[in-house]
């Protein structure tokens, strides 16, 4: 492991479990602190007597009624002026959307410029989401705190091209006797896995990209359609001879089980999984294609036959070089639960459903 991917990942654990990190930019740095994770003895560590103030997408600060200031900048980090009012409670509102019916939420909200920490303030927000928290932060500029991070420590740590095969091993599975599962890591990320079912190497591969659904693929639920398309791509893929279903660890569209149980609990209250993430201040999708190509290609394969609804998955795909031959729908497990879901993929996100 690099001494990059080494500290990108040390500044992830202590997000992760409440404590500051200091994020750096050439001359320019910025402390943080998860706000879903300070409680008042925290925070006032963190602030020394002075006032932090909080760290925002665009996503998130677009619903505190900051849309045309941020329109205006295209930024991406914004940083928030706190006033006394916005205390440690209203600042877990500003936070959590989930919180947003019960605590509605006061501003006006005022943006500050970020200046030479803007660099800074992106990489912060993107370690919260690696750390699988809201990417909602205290921040103090120029603040110190026990661990460290440079911003290119933290981008270079979603770059996929350390990706390694570790393990490869026959497992032989119910649609396919002759099936082999090939392990991936990525510095400091979680495993990756491949299935090689059949023959992939003997024709034009037939392939699914499947992300991680604990709730659809272990737990049968009804709310989205990944169990069933699980079942329907390795049926496909057998019939077909032979192809692969690369099983990606991103939950959620990339936002982590947790947070996707949080756009759960906003669709609950009527919003639907677009507004959900962006309310939670995530993109729509925060998935990177480029991990399953890389993975494609280490396994020997640059064209195949792709099974998807999604043209995000084969865009991703054939800007990382790898060539989609053909694309084919994948249509499994719609019903009642899951048809207003399935109707905001189609009109929302492009799907050709
Ligand atoms: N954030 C979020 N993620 C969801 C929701 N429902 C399902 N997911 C996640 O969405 C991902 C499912 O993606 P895929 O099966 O690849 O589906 P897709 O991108 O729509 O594309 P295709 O199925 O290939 O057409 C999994 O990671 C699920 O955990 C939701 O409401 N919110
Ligand atoms: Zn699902």
């Amino acid at each position: 492991m690099t001494s990059a991917a080494q500290s990108a990942e040390r500044a992830i654990d202590a997000l992760r479990r409440g404590y500051a990190v200091r994020v750096t930019d050439g001359e320019a740095a910025i402390a943080v602190l998860a706000i879903e994770l300070a409680d008042p003895e925290s925070l006032a560590a963190f602030e020394g007597g002075g006032r932090a103030n909080v760290l925002l997408t665009d996503k998130r600060a677009a619903f505190l009624g900051l849309g045309n200031q941020l329109a205006a900048a295209g930024m991406q980090a914004v940083l928030i002026e706190r006033t006394p009012w916005l205390d440690l409670d209203t600042a877990r509102a500003v936070a959590d959307p989930v919180l947003d019916l019960a605590t509605p939420l006061k501003g006006p909200f005022r943006s500050a410029p970020l200046g030479s920490a803007e660099r800074a303030a992106r990489a912060a927000l993107s370690l919260a989401k690696h750390a699988g928290l809201l990417p909602a932060l205290f921040v103090i500029e120029g603040g110190a705190a026990d661990d460290a991070v440079s911003a290119a420590d933290i981008e270079h740590f979603a770059e996929t091209g350390a990706l390694k095969l570790v393990s490869r091993a026959r497992l032989p599975i119910k649609v396919h006797e002759k099936t082999e599962i090939a392990a991936f890591r990525l510095p400091g990320g979680p495993e990756h896995l491949a299935l090689l079912i059949g023959d992939p190497y003997g024709t034009t591969p037939l392939v699914r990209l499947h992300s991680s659904c604990l709730t659809g693929d272990l737990l049968g639920s009804l709310k989205c359609d990944c169990g069933d398309q699980l079942h329907a791509a390795l049926h496909a893929i057998a019939a077909s001879g032979g192809g692969i279903l690369l099983y990606l660890q991103q939950e959620g569209r990339g936002i982590g089980l947790i947070n996707k149980l949080r756009a759960y609990a906003l669709q609950d209250q009527g919003f639907d999984t677009v507004d959900a993430n962006l309310r939670l201040g995530f993109e729509i999708d925060e998935r990177e294609f480029a991990l399953a190509a890389n993975m494609l290609k280490a396994l020997g394969f640059g064209t195949i036959r792709l099974l998807t609804n999604n043209p995000a998955k084969v865009a991703g795909l054939e800007a990382e070089g790898i060539a989609v031959a053909e694309r084919l729908p994948l249509k499994a497990g719609e019903g009642a639960h899951n048809e207003a879901y399935l109707r905001t993929k189609r009109d929302r996100t492009g799907h050709m459903l």
